[in-house]
């Protein structure tokens, strides 16, 4: 986690961006006897010039649970992707997932050849070393790229070294992808943006996988908050008006429409 803030440090001036209190973390100590662990949870949470939630959260038990799950949300009015990493490990199993999450059309977001060019080696280099971990939740395929790094490994050194990189050398990217972009002015553009970002972070706030242990650890009302006020905080936000999306509130009344 810190080497990914340092990145972000070195690109641009973070803002402080407001976690509600008592959802910037928690400790608890979980289960009995040998299976007894202390487990933490911490949220970092920042804004920045063209990203309106950079959010990291990390899960810390004394057991082999370690969670890193790192998500950057850029402006909506900019015609970028969202930046996904998840970095699980759990008893018996490492599972990285790395992507530059398309909100509308992957390919065009990437809007230079260079850029295509780029992100294919890099997506190449990363998959060389990490063995694609299978078929990925079939609800939740529309939002991965065609350089998406999924993965499940077994040796904790590999997540050290190759997913590590390869978040960073993806988050390097994705940095030089938003140095690049410029705000959208095409009305219809801008809808499909917002009802990408609310679409994506609706899909993570109920289908997040963490939800389980989330709830293990800290007890059902906080893991809700967490989840909804914390990690996945848009549709809140649209709702109350702290965030001004392009046909916000039309688009949250239809998403909550549907079956
Ligand atoms: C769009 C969907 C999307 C994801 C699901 C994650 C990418 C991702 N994360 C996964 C699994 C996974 N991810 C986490 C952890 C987190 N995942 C999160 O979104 C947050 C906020 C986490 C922690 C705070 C844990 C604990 C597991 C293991 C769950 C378990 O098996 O007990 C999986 C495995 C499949 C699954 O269990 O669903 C995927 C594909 N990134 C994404 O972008």
């Amino acid at each position: 986690m810190e080497q990914a803030i340092a990145r972000l440090e070195g690109a641009m001036e973070l803002r402080p961006y407001s976690v509600p209190e008592g959802m910037e973390g928690k400790e608890a100590v979980v289960g009995k006897g040998r299976n007894q662990q202390q487990v933490k949870m911490t949220v970092a949470a920042y804004s920045a010039a063209k990203f309106r939630h950079i959010r990291a959260a990390l899960v810390e038990t004394s057991g082999p649970t370690q969670v890193l799950n790192f998500v950057i949300f850029p402006d909506p009015s900019l015609d970028l992707p969202i930046f996904g990493a998840d970095l699980v490990s759990l008893p018996g199993a490492h599972l990285i997932c790395i992507d530059l999450q398309a909100r509308i059309r992957f390919r065009k977001q990437l809007n230079s050849q260079y850029q295509k060019s780029q992100h294919t080696a890099l997506a190449a280099h990363a998959q060389a070393r990490l063995p694609w971990g299978g078929n990925l939740p079939s609800a939740a395929q529309r939002f991965f790229s065609p350089h998406c790094i999924w993965s499940k490994v077994g040796d904790i050194e590999v997540v050290e070294t190759a997913a590590l990189e390869a978040m960073l050398a993806y988050l390097d990217h994705y940095l030089a992808m938003a140095a690049a972009a410029e705000p959208v002015k095409d009305e219809g553009l801008l809808k499909g943006l917002a009802e990408g970002h609310l679409a994506y972070s609706r899909y993570r706030r109920i289908n997040d996988p963490a939800r389980g242990m989330l709830t293990r650890f800290f007890g059902t009302e906080w893991a809700e908050d967490v989840i909804s006020h914390a990690l996945f905080d848009l549709e809140a936000k649209v709702d109350s008006g702290a965030v001004s999306l392009a046909h916000g509130q039309e688009l949250l009344a239809e998403m909550a429409a549907e079956p």
